[in-house]
């Protein structure tokens, strides 16, 4: 049988039967995937399935009720603060200081990392990320949403994060935008990058994802794998997406 890439390279995020529930209510009943490095991994679910619930247990925001999920080996529910130092997290809405420059954010996050905030890292890192140099001394105040997701991933670079984890990140963004962010991603995974994305965007995973996984009823419904230069067909993929929210909605 065929190895998947998450096989063949190394793991850097595992959901091993991932339980929880939120008081009476089971929102994951055992899910199981990897992310390798040097991958992108789309999370498709309908609202409510629980993906960001997944992405918590990642963050170590809250203890699974049953199951493991790890970072790069590390067990999060054992050692949460190691793994979240594993990880560059970028929410839907990216936190940034209002009142501070794109510069002056890196500068104040990786201080507080202790992680070497020299001018020139933080320079390479913008420019790595794709912020236009003329707006890296504005205050964040003012920037698109594009612009603070440019911004949050320059972040991630000048920490070498080994692992990024994506809140719906194109929602909102015009199809520019969009295709210039996944651009952004496909450089993130070039650079060895373990990238689990969850998303409503289908056009997007299919593009830039190297598998998709659809969550339902708590699940991995089905996981799907990049073939050759054709990806995915997001008319399936959409088919597929839908046929999951009829039985979310009958169950
Ligand atoms: N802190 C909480 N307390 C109670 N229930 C919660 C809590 N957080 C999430 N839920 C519920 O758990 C379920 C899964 O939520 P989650 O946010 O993980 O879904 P999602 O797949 O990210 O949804 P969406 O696509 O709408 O963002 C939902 O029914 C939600 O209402």
């Amino acid at each position: 049988m065929e190895q998947s890439l998450s096989d063949k390279r190394d793991v850097v995020l595992e959901a091993c039967d991932l339980r929880h529930q939120y008081g009476d209510k089971a929102v994951l009943r055992g899910l199981n995937f990897k992310v390798a490095a040097g991958e992108i991994y789309a999370l498709l679910g309908g609202n409510g399935a629980g993906k960001s619930t997944t992405l918590s247990a990642f963050l170590g925001l809250i203890r699974p009720t049953g199951g493991t999920v790890r970072v790069m080996d590390q067990d999060v529910t054992e050692a949460p603060d190691a793994a979240r130092a594993k990880i560059a997290y970028v929410p839907e809405n990216v936190a940034l200081y209002e009142h501070l420059t794109a510069r002056e954010n890196l500068s104040y996050f990786l201080a507080l990392a202790g992680a070497d905030a020299s001018a020139s890292r933080i320079e390479a890192a913008l420019e790595a990320a794709g912020l236009a140099p003329d707006a890296r001394g504005r205050r964040v105040g003012g920037f698109s949403k594009g612009m603070r997701q440019k911004t949050a991933i320059g972040l991630a670079i000048a920490r070498h994060a080994p692992v990024l984890l994506l809140d719906e990140p194109t929602s909102g963004l015009d199809p520019r935008a969009a295709a210039d962010f996944n651009r952004l991603l496909d450089a993130a995974r070039s650079r060895g990058m373990g990238i689990l994305m969850v998303t409503h965007d289908l056009l997007g995973a299919a593009e830039i994802a190297d598998r998709i996984g659809f969550l339902a009823d708590g699940r991995l419904e089905a996981e799907l794998t990049a073939e050759g230069e054709a990806r995915f067909d997001v008319r399936a993929l959409h088919a597929r997406y839908v046929r999951i929210g009829q039985t979310d909605a009958a169950a």
